[in-house]
């Protein structure tokens, strides 16, 4: 039996592995369903209210400009004026500002297409005006664009500041009202609670003795799986390849990343030598699959993958690994060889207290419809060269 008590004969009980969700205080509790479901209200195309602990300062009224009606954009115009845009500093910097997040005051009656143009798709409509006198964010704006993020929606929303005194009429109308405080906090990496919820066993074309781990994350949901490839020997290293899923590469075999080539090499060396394949829930660099298919259509365009990432105003990779690190712990993993040829990762597992002995180099051939993203990789983003390089001691 491995270590992990994975390949028994008869598998344990689900909730017998299950770990109990970690946030036991009521409160806490309360505060990650309230921002789980701040995240729906803004994919449903409803408004959110951010509330900042300084009782003078004003409400944060705010709705995503993607999926927001035309209907809905005048309800929020008889909530306050003036209407602001709040956009990331990278959105910013594609319209030709300067690149920190910004409220730009929207001119009365603003209409839903001048919003989304100005929110993703281009600056023709932007009064100059507008940009020139945009306000810093705050607190409360900040934490919005972060939701939004997290719902893995554009990054753009629009925003009304309301008196306190508008809180009754909020509540008669079932708007939700988020503490900021409870935004930040849970939305910090620090905060990730992981749930072990099942595993079976999956004999895979490579290898037979493999072994699936769902984990999920406690606030948001969003599913984890670790594939453990045969019995883990921790006394050594352990192979282990972070995957962030892509849809098109790893499914269908796009040709316009290296995902999916990437993907199967890591599966036939950890079948041979044992291992660890965590396949994060991370699509398109975790912007979500719809924002990559719209930076496809910026880049078949003329831009890079990661000017197309800002024009959509993210940053040019929106993944953490505090979910990897949870898995890896709770797999009793604490040494690996990781398979990878990006810095960021070696860096994010070491951060989190793993030790990172070797990295083995992954790459994959190109072709000609991803030749332009793996150069961008390589060269923009930083990735690594095909050296495998032992880590131990620096
Ligand atoms: N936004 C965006 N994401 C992309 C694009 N092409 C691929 N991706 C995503 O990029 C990520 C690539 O994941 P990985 O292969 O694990 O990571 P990597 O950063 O390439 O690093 P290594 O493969 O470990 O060297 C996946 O989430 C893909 O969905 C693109 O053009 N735009
Ligand atoms: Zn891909």
């Amino acid at each position: 039996m491995s270590p992990l008590g994975l390949h028994r004969s008869s598998l344990p009980d689900v909730s017998a592995t299950s770990a109990p969700l970690p946030l036991a205080d009521d409160a806490a509790w309360r505060a990650t369903v309230r921002l789980d479901r701040a995240q729906l209200e803004l994919k449903h195309g409803r408004e959110l209210v951010l509330q900042p602990e300084d009782e003078s300062a004003p409400l944060l009224l705010v709705a995503a400009v993607e999926t927001l009606s035309a209907e809905r954009l005048a309800t929020l115009d008889t909530w306050g004026h003036p209407l602001r845009l709040l956009l990331t500093g990278e959105r910013m910097q594609s319209l030709g500002g300067t690149a920190a997040p910004a409220a730009l005051r929207c001119p009365p009656n603003v209409g839903l297409q001048t919003l989304q143009h100005w929110a993703a798709v281009s600056a023709d409509v932007l009064d100059p005006q507008a940009l020139r006198d945009a306000a810093p964010t705050g607190p409360a704006m900040d934490a919005a664009l972060r939701i939004a993020k997290r719902a893995r929606l554009t990054p753009a929303l629009v925003a009304a500041e309301l008196p306190r005194s508008l809180a009754p009429r909020l509540a008669a109308a079932e708007i939700l009202v988020l503490p900021v405080a409870d935004a930040e906090r849970l939305l910090e990496a620090a905060t990730l609670r992981l749930q072990r919820v099942s595993d079976a066993r999956v004999p895979i074309a490579a290898r037979e003795d493999c072994t699936l781990v769902l984990f999920r994350e406690v606030g948001g949901g969003t599913e984890h799986v670790a594939v453990v490839f045969g019995t883990l020997d921790t006394q050594r290293p352990v192979p282990v390849r972070l995957h962030s899923s892509c849809l098109t590469g790893d499914l269908l075999g796009s040709l316009r990343c290296d995902c999916g080539d990437q993907l199967g090499r890591a599966v036939s060396q950890l079948a041979q030598c044992g291992g660890v394949l965590l396949y994060l829930s991370q699509e398109g660099r975790g912007t979500g699959l719809a924002n990559k298919l719209r930076a496809y259509r910026l880049q078949d365009g003329g831009l890079d993958t990661i000017d197309a990432d800002r024009h959509l105003g993210f940053r040019d990779d929106e993944r953490d690994y505090p979910a990897a690190v949870a898995m890896l712990q709770a797999l009793g993993i604490t040494r690996i060889e990781l398979l990878t040829n990006n810095p960021r990762k070696i860096a994010a597992l070491q951060a989190g207290g793993i030790e990172v002995a070797a990295r083995v180099a992954l790459t994959a051939p190109t072709n000609v419809h991803n030749a332009r993203y793996v150069h961008t990789k390589r060269h923009r983003a930083g990735h690594l060269g095909s050296d495998n390089a032992p880590l131990d001691g620096q």
